[in-house]
């Protein structure tokens, strides 16, 4: 209750996702485009493009990393100049789709994250979210090390990559000394909050308060037609 709401553990967090898209009627794209569009409002209240306009993004191969191609659209038409690293790419049409709408923005794409790190004005993490486990694998050790020992500004969506959902930064590996400066929780807060010192916004608002319940979490105090909230530590609307 680190947020002062109550959070939401990796199985439940896949549990209502798979509940969201078989009952309640939702698709994967819909839901995707509401937690991406909510990550680029995060950005430009940290920082809006006439202080930060180049903003390298770090998509993984999972959801997490969909969510990130979707962000990037969004800050694009708000006026930063994204550059993507994306590694390991799924064939999955979604997210084809995704990156075809990037390439005919001529958005850039970048295999070397450690040195694009160095020339940005801001960092997206979108590597990993609520079904990370186990070790840091290749690619994404050295591009988690980066993270860490960045000197730009890091926003990360849903989890700091490479923290346990459950149990927080790891005890060793390049991801130990890893706090990124802002966070952005999808849907509710995951239980590693409790270890997240910077600024902590909650988006994804997709849920009503029945499903709230369900779950045991908070409807988050959503201001009205903003797709995201800034939550104090005593989980206070900022
Ligand atoms: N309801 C919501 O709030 C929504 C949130 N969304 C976002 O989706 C992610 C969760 O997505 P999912 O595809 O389930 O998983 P991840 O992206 O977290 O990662 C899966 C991906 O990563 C690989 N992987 C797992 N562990 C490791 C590891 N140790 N090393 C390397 N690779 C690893 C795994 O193989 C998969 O390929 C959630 O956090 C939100 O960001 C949805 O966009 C909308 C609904
Ligand atoms: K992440």
């Amino acid at each position: 209750m680190a947020s002062g709401l109550r959070t939401l553990g990796s199985k439940a967090a896949a549990a209502l996702d798979d509940e969201l898209m078989s009952s309640g009627a939702f698709s994967i794209d819909q839901l995707m485009e509401l937690a991406g569009l909510a990550v680029s409002q995060a950005l430009y209240a940290l920082s809006p493009p006439s202080k930060s306009p180049n903003v390298l993004i770090a998509c993984g191969p999972g959801n997490n990393g969909g969510d990130g191609l979707v962000a990037a659209r969004h800050l694009f038409h708000f006026g930063y100049k994204p550059t993507m690293y994306y590694p390991k790419q799924s064939k999955n049409e979604l997210y084809q789709r995704l990156r075809t709408q990037l390439e005919q923005l001529k958005v850039s794409f970048t295999d070397d994250f450690p040195s694009a790190a160095q020339h940005t004005d801001y960092i997206i993490d979108a590597i990993f979210g609520f079904s990370f486990s186990g070790e840091v694998r290749e690619p994404f050790p050295a591009v988690i090390q980066a993270l860490a020992q960045s000197k730009k500004p890091v926003l990360a969506v849903d989890a700091p990559s490479s923290w346990n959902i459950e149990d927080g930064p790891p005890c060793d590996g390049p991801g130990k000394a890893y706090q990124p400066d802002a966070l952005i929780s999808l849907t509710a807060p995951k239980p590693l909050v409790k270890w997240f010192t910077g600024r902590h916004f909650v988006g994804g608002r997709f849920v009503g308060k029945e499903i709230a319940e369900k779950y045991g979490f908070d409807v988050p105090p959503y201001r009205g037609s903003d797709q995201i909230v800034e939550i104090g530590k005593n989980g206070e609307k900022l």
